[in-house]
């Protein structure tokens, strides 16, 4: 059976990890390995030793964090986005990034709303790229997103 690992931050403003678990055993049947860190510069390390337990490997993580509102936040996370990635390749496997700026939402009531719609859409991704790669082939190009609306298709 194969294991997803879930990592998470106690600085979020919404229990991301719990939207992400709920969507993933609505579509498939996996162990679930989760951990909780303070913020979002935690997760790559969190991530690599969830991928790296030689007892229980985990084959995805789905990385979710709440950045704040202030610029030293967004330096915060482009640096944490850094070190996910930094992560993937030294394990050849996929940290899928669930972050939601806390300054997209115009109020609690939509950051609320976006927190979790991301979180469960990039959980759908997450179980297509292990279970149905192909099916991501036939979304692409199709303008997705997650959380607000999907953009959909330029047009000539
Ligand atoms: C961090 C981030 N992540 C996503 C994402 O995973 N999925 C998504 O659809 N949008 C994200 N965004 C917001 C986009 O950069 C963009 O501002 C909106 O999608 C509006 O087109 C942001 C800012």
């Amino acid at each position: 059976m194969a294991t997803i690992g879930i990592v998470d931050t106690t600085f979020a403003r919404f229990d991301m990890g719990s939207a992400a678990i709920d969507e993933v055993k609505r579509h498939v049947s996996v162990k679930i390995r989760r951990v909780t860190v303070p913020g979002i510069k935690d997760l790559p390390v969190a991530a690599k030793r969830l991928i790296e337990d030689s007892k229980d490997p985990c084959d995805l993580i789905i990385a979710l964090g709440m950045p704040g509102k202030m610029e030293k936040d967004k330096m915060c996370a482009n640096q944490a986005s850094m070190g996910l990635i930094q992560a993937q390749l030294m394990t050849n496997t996929h940290i899928i990034e669930v972050f939601v700026h806390e300054d997209e939402a115009k109020d609690e009531k939509e950051l609320a709303f976006l927190m979790e719609q991301r979180s469960r859409e990039h959980a759908v991704n997450a179980v297509k790229l292990l279970f149905k790669p192909e099916s991501l082939i036939r979304e692409a190009g199709t303008g997705q997103r997650q959380g607000f609306e999907d953009v959909g298709p330029a047009r000539m």
